[in-house]
């Protein structure tokens, strides 16, 4: 097996790249160093390619959801229909061997996630440790957005809470700021970067309050650790720091979660947004509540309702058949089956097989009987799915399974799931943002057509 640092040096696109690696550059540093090649490169596709033709549009693209339509840019990762996702060339299983993990710890960390979705190189663990740093020393929320959060009814979904806390953190928007005061182009990124920056540290604070408020409302809140990495933080505001095994599933999750390309809506929200000059806290507002809709990120909380469901229903020692006769009941009642099908992935997801590779590294977790259910049902579910012959992909994704460990270790409260979630997709939101602002994109503003001018394109194109 590669070691990190030997597979580093291979996956660099050029000798300087390489050469760059075995600096202790910052991440601002190491982003200056990268971005004016990009740069360079877009503006070589602008001159030489505007004209050039890569697909066409039918009329299936356009009232059916732009499925399929190669309609935006997106540098951090690329999502091949039945590989799954490569984040900068990268698949998961190259992910699981270079990037660094916590100390103690053997999972891929979100830091070392963020470096490499921002700038396309491996860090080292030294580099990944001072992002880490940095993230805990400006992980405190705002008072007054401690006390917006406190002053919300529990009963308010724990997703709506998080969009509207990480919405009003956009009180301390250095780009906001600084636009205001008449900031060049070109100082668009650096902004827009510690923004980014600032509102990842934050996440762990305001995603843990909302459940103590919600869920746990006697307990005391940690202090942020400076020596503790993002996730390390979270466990332990969550109250669950003591779990080692928990604590290294939510590293994994919410590395493995942070970026699934550009067209999945919550991303695409955040750029649309982004794409106004919105400050990058408003912008991922927005994108979180596109991720709290059932169809997307909210799946992970409706599949464990529903596996859940068919227990009581079914009780104990569930066959097969049982499942299969669950299924068929759910998909006569007009539903979909939670956790199954993709709007691009045509293969079962390599987000569900690494989450349940984890599953099967720890003997409590393969004898865990919510965890035994979900690989019950993936047995059965895909040949149900074909049977039905609707959706186009029968296999699981990441949402079929990510909700089961956390619901075995405890962490029951399956509506808080998606702000789980929702702490992750920032890592790849918010890249774009970084990447959008530095390339100078535009604003996004796709051409509309009602059915009548649809109508008329048709008989006269
Ligand atoms: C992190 C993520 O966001 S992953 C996705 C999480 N979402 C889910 O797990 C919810 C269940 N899955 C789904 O609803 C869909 O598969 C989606 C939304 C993910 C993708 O949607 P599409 O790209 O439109 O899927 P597809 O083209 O295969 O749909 C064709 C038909 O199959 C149906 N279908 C797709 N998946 C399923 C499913 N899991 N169960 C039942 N029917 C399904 C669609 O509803 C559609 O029916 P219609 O023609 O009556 O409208
Ligand atoms: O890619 C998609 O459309 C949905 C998805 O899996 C994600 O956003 O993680």
């Amino acid at each position: 097996m590669l070691s990190r640092a030997s597979f580093a040096k291979h996956s660099f696109r050029t000798a300087s790249t390489a050469a760059r690696y075995a600096s202790t550059k910052s991440l601002r540093e190491t982003l200056q160093d990268v971005i004016p090649a990009k740069q360079e490169q877009l503006k070589k596709l602008k001159a030489e390619h505007g004209q050039t033709v890569v697909g066409d549009v039918k009329v299936e693209n356009i009232i059916g959801g732009m499925r399929g339509l190669k309609a935006m840019l997106w540098e951090a990762s690329v999502l091949d229909p039945l590989e799954g996702i490569r984040f900068h060339r990268l698949s998961i299983p190259d992910c699981q061997k270079v990037l660094p993990s916590a100390p103690g710890g053997t999972e891929i960390i979100p830091e070392s996630m963020l470096w490499l979705l921002l700038t396309g190189q491996v860090p080292t663990p030294e580099q990944t440790r001072q992002l880490s740093q940095e993230l805990a020393e400006k992980g405190e929320l705002p008072v007054f957005v401690e006390k917006l959060i406190d002053s919300l009814p529990k009963t308010l979904h724990p997703m709506t809470q998080l969009g509207m806390g990480v919405a009003a953190l956009n009180h301390d928007s250095s780009f906001q700021a600084a636009y205001e005061k008449g900031m060049k182009k070109q100082e668009y990124w650096t902004h827009t970067l510690e923004d980014c920056i600032h509102l990842i540290a934050r996440l762990p604070a305001l995603a843990s309050r909302i459940y103590r408020n919600v869920y746990k409302p006697d307990a005391q809140l940690a202090p942020i650790d400076k020596n503790l990495d993002l996730v390390g933080n979270y466990a332990n505001l969550l109250g669950y720091g003591d779990n080692h095994s928990l604590t290294e599933y939510l590293r994994l999750y919410i590395a493995l979660h942070g970026d699934h390309e550009g067209g999945n809506a919550s991303a695409h929200t955040a750029h649309l947004v982004g794409s106004t000059l919105s400050d990058p806290y408003l912008s991922y507002s927005a994108a979180l509540f596109a991720l709290a809709g059932p169809l997307h990120g909210l799946a992970n909380q409706e599949v464990l309702r529903w596996q859940l469901a068919m227990q009581t229903e079914i009780g104990d020692n569930i066959t097969h058949e049982n499942i299969k006769d669950y299924l068929w009941k759910t998909l006569k009642s007009g539903q979909v089956v939670p956790g199954y099908g993709h709007g691009v992935l045509r293969n079962p997801d390599p987000r569900f097989i690494a989450l349940q590779e984890f599953c099967q590294s720890r003997p409590e977790l393969r004898e865990s009987p919510i965890i035994k259910l979900v690989n019950k049902t993936f047995e059965v579910a895909p040949g149900v799915l074909k049977e039905h012959g609707k959706t186009k992909n029968p296999y699981p994704n990441v949402d079929a399974t990510s909700g089961c460990v956390l619901y075995h270790y405890g962490l029951t409260e399956f509506k808080y799931y998606t702000v789980i979630f929702g702490v992750s997709r920032a890592l790849g939101a918010l890249t774009q943002l970084v990447w959008a602002r530095a390339l100078g994109l535009p604003l996004e503003r796709p051409k509309s057509l009602s059915m009548d001018a649809l109508e008329k394109l048709i008989k006269n194109p």
